[in-house]
């Protein structure tokens, strides 16, 4: 268990304009699997991860970790639902994070071309990242997040408009990076896409937390009307 955890998140509310996006959110997170938080459109899913990785103000209550806000930042990566490009090579997107972070150009530069190849894509490592398609960005900004070693990886829908295999493909390395020990934080509109990866869930419900528990649980008997109807297809108000 990482020194980072457990995550204790009390009364945690994030507000835009007056207006209560989500919360008063508690939840703690022990520091081993993957949480994969669910729950309709708009339920705040978004926003939750944006809170507990820091990118969203805090209008009231606590976001804690075990270790100092600096610390915390740097053993954290997030990866987007659309992946953002940096508009050069493959390779220097994925050498990006590690010189940023002060490594030599070759070291970071080995490092890309060991995870462009752990990826698929070591041909098309000279290529320019934004010509690639939406499957190929998204392995890419996977890996670019992963680069730094981060003890927890927050993603938000990674796989939400990508076709069956690219998704295959993402999952896989998560399952990978899973049991090499990283925790993953994540959210999915795919229901099939939980319960393959999901050790816990997170289900939402206008801006509340309606629901913590094991994924086994969750999909076998969730304790919430609005759960039950969320698994079933039906709408949630
Ligand atoms: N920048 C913003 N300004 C105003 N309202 C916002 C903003 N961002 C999010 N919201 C609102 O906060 C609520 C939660 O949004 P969020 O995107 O976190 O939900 P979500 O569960 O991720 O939704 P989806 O499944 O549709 O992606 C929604 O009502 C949304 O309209």
């Amino acid at each position: 268990m990482s020194s980072m955890f457990p995550l204790i998140v009390s009364g945690a509310e994030a507000r835009r304009r007056g207006n209560r996006l989500i919360g008063p959110i508690d939840l703690q997170l022990e520091g081993k699997g993957a949480t994969v938080v669910v729950g309709p459109n708009g339920s705040g899913k978004t926003t939750l991860l944006n809170l507990l990785h820091g990118t969203v103000r805090l209008a009231r209550g606590h976001v804690q970790w075990q270790v100092n806000t600096e610390d915390a930042r740097r053993m954290q990566s997030f990866v987007f639902q659309r992946p953002v490009m940096l508009r050069r090579s493959v390779i220097d997107n994925l050498a990006y994070p590690l010189v940023i972070r002060g490594q030599s150009a070759r070291t970071a530069r080995e490092a890309a071309a060991s995870w462009a190849e752990r990826i698929g894509l070591s041909a098309m490592k000279d290529r320019s990242a934004t010509s690639l398609s939406g499957g190929e960005q998204q392995k890419l900004a996977l890996a670019r997040a992963l680069i730094t070693e981060p003890v927890v990886l927050f993603l938000d829908e990674p796989s939400a408009s990508l076709d069956g295999r690219a998704t295959r493909d993402i999952e896989n390395l998560l399952l990978e990076q899973k049991a090499a020990g990283t925790r993953i934080i994540m959210s999915t509109h795919d229901m099939g896409q939980a319960k393959r990866l999901a050790d816990d869930v997170v289900f939402l419900c206008n801006g509340h937390v309606a629901e913590k528990t094991s994924a086994a649980e969750f999909f076998a008997q969730p304790a919430t009307l609005q759960a039950q109807a969320f698994l079933n297809g039906d709408i949630v108000e």
